[in-house]
């Protein structure tokens, strides 16, 4: 494996916690290009305090000139300004918000992206070992919630700041012992805000991790619908969402109590603070050392002055609930992918497509053994070698190398002579195309999905490729031929369809190099063998590396290569390696006995073995590959109503 690739196995740990600032470090890089808008947007929310402001000390004049003497002169002037301030403060206001959310959206937008992109280049099994589900709630709430901390809460952080410390100013200005006697107060809000952080924060984790459990559960429950409908498992599932809803149920219900039971403390506080205020200044008024509307403005100020200073408080709380999103969307972007593009390209034009496999080994990140040892072959250009063994032996793994989807840990896997580290990542997958064993289709029309081989592709291009495939005549009576819309989960194509459509969409991509990975497992034998000849079409003057366990393709091979626990063990054209009568004359043995057990299904349970008729064409074909010919006779090769058997009976794979 290459030096960048450092891969623990990050599934087996509990997602690390981090400090408020640490996490706000990490993500505040994205905001670059948004950080003078998110100062507009300060400077809005300022000159709407100021309005504010300036609105109490109107108020305050009102009360003193206009309402206590009575006299409609004295109102009109203030009035006037009032209004005036009013309107301007509501169009900044207004303003302010707006950019807000323009640039709050855009953050949201960025991180999502950033995060999407990180989680597209992670390797194969970072998928494996973790929930889907899990991810999807990683890449929506959680990304909204470091918004939250990020931007809304810097904002709101800086504006609560400057609101508190104006009002505070304001309210020293009018009366500094006043204020100061009630400011005494102030820290009971800090002390109430401390006390509640550690247990938001624990119940907002709690809540994040249950959310992505939630949706795992339904995302895995409907992709396995038929199994739930087919063994009634309803019930099982329903248990299963219910433990994790349960769960959710708690944290939501302890978050709001919390939430609650913290916003209540500061309205008890609150309503000390003002008594305190009224108290103080009913006993002034008395002296004759204040005015009724210096005393209303006092007290407007202190009305004013609550909200940011509350809002400082519980900006504390949201930013330490942000802080458990924060740690999930950490946990994924610091898995490294285990392949990046090289330092310095390698300069090559189109390559021959000569493939080597230079001693490697390789070891998935966090497992025991290593799944290939000291693995070495060469595929000359148009060749087509199959790669076959028993299951696990290492066959995918070898594919996977070939993408690079990892990089070996010793050896190299060369094209043309160039390590596969010294191409792009895209130029090298434009070079070696992969068939999945799956096949993979894109939520969009048929003519996207095959045009996904080459984009901008002509439809002309599409459709020779779709007639090459053996797909244009199912293609064209589709209800919209080739703008008929598909998806992975849609019944509308068959299993042989879909892979003739994936067919379509390598012959179009082009690439010298091919890899197939059990291009026919999953399908039946009929449709099997329709996608024999468009798999021909493909291979064509391609290197090809077929990886199957189906050795009815195998007679085709310029080389077969048996691999088994990640070693090759043979070698050889498919007829040298039957006569060696050795792990592949086993295997393929073993692949028609599969065959027969099938047949064996069928058969009524005799009390005595039926009569044998005779085995000749398969005396044949084994003397043919130089095997003696053993018939079985407690195993026989035709049904008692005289079908054979063999399914290739009529001649191996009459499509080929
Ligand atoms: N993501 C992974 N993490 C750890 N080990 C893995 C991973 N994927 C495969 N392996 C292991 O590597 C070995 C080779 O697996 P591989 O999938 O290449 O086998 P295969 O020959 O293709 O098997 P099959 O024919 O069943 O698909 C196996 O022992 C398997 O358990």
């Amino acid at each position: 494996m290459g030096e960048e690739s450092i891969e623990a196995d990050e599934s087996e740990h509990e997602t690390p916690t981090i400090p408020a600032r640490t996490a706000f470090r990490r993500f505040w890089p994205l905001a670059k290009g948004i950080r003078k808008w998110l100062l507009v947007v300060w400077i809005c929310t300022v000159l709407a305090a100021l309005a504010e402001t300036e609105a109490i000390l109107l108020f305050s004049e009102l009360t003193d000139h206009a309402l206590q003497k009575g006299s409609l002169t004295a109102f009109w002037s203030p009035a006037g300004q009032w209004l005036a301030i009013a309107i301007a403060g509501a169009i900044v206001a207004y303003a302010g918000n707006s950019l807000a959310a323009w640039v709050t959206e855009r953050f949201v937008m960025r991180l999502r992206e950033h995060v999407f992109d990180h989680v597209q280049q992670l390797p194969p099994h970072f998928f494996q070992r973790h929930r889907q589900g899990d991810l999807l709630s990683r890449l929506t709430g959680d990304v909204e919630a470091i918004e939250t901390m990020v931007v809304s809460g810097l904002v709101g952080a800086a504006s609560a700041a400057f609101s508190a410390l104006f009002y505070a100013v304001a309210a020293f200005w009018l009366r500094w012992d006043l204020a100061a006697a009630t400011f005494v107060l102030a820290p009971l809000f800090w002390l109430a805000a401390r006390r509640f952080s550690g247990s938001i924060k624990d119940v907002s984790r709690e809540g994040r991790v249950v959310d992505g459990a939630i949706t795992s559960v339904v995302e895995e429950s409907l992709g396995n619908i038929v199994l739930t409908q087919a063994y009634d498992r309803r019930d099982a599932e329903r248990r299963r969402l219910r433990e994790e809803a349960s769960a959710w149920f708690r944290a939501s219900v302890r978050s709001t109590r919390l939430n609650e039971a913290y916003e209540q403390l500061v309205q008890v506080i609150e309503t000390v603070c003002v008594l305190a205020v009224i108290g103080i200044g009913a006993w002034e008024i008395s002296t004759g050392r204040m005015t009724l509307g210096r005393l209303l403005a006092f007290a407007a100020f202190l009305g004013y002055l609550y909200p940011p200073v509350r809002g400082l408080a519980q900006l504390g709380l949201t930013v330490t609930a942000a802080t458990a999103g924060a740690e999930r969307l950490i946990e994924i972007l610091d898995v490294r992918p285990s392949v990046t593009d090289p330092r310095r390209a390698t300069e090559t034009g189109r390559p021959d497509g000569t493939i080597e496999v230079r001693g490697v080994t390789f070891r998935y990140p966090g497992a025991e053994r290593t799944a290939l040892e000291d693995l070495s072959f060469t595929v000359s250009p148009g060749e087509l070698v199959i790669v076959t063994g028993p299951s696990g032996a290492g066959k995918s793994t070898v594919s996977k190398l070939l993408l690079r989807f990892y990089d070996p840990d010793s050896g190299d896997v060369l094209l043309d002579g160039v390590p596969l580290r010294d191409f792009p990542l895209a130029r090298l997958r434009a070079y070696v195309t992969l068939l999945p064993q799956e096949t993979l289709v894109l939520h969009d029309t048929v003519r996207a999905n095959i045009a996904c081989g080459r984009p901008g592709a002509s439809d002309q291009a599409i459709e020779e490729a779709a007639r090459a495939a053996d797909a244009h005549d199912f293609i064209v009576r589709l209800p919209d031929g080739y703008d008929t819309r598909v998806d992975p989960n849609s019944a509308r194509l068959s299993g042989g369809q879909l892979q003739r459509l994936a067919i379509a969409r390598a012959i179009l991509r082009d690439a010298p190099v091919l890899v197939l990975d059990e291009p026919t497992t999953g399908l039946d034998a009929m449709a099997a063998r329709r996608v024999v000849k468009p798999l021909r079409r493909l291979m064509a003057g391609r290197t090809t590396i077929m990886i199957t366990h189906d050795l009815n393709l195998a007679p085709d091979a310029d080389r077969v290569l048996v691999v088994d626990r990640g070693r090759i063990v043979e070698t050889g054209r498919h007829d040298e390696l039957l006569a060696r009568g050795g792990a592949y004359a086993r295997l393929h043995r073993s692949q028609n006995n599969a065959v027969m057990d099938t047949g064996e299904l069928r058969m009524p349970l005799w009390e005595e073995a039926p009569p044998q008729p005779p085995h000749q064409q398969y005396r044949s074909t084994y003397e043919a590959y130089g095997s003696p010919y053993e018939p079985s006779a407690e195993m026989p090769s035709y049904l008692p109503d005289g079908r054979p058997l063999f399914r290739d009976a009529q001649g191996a794979w009459p499509g080929m």
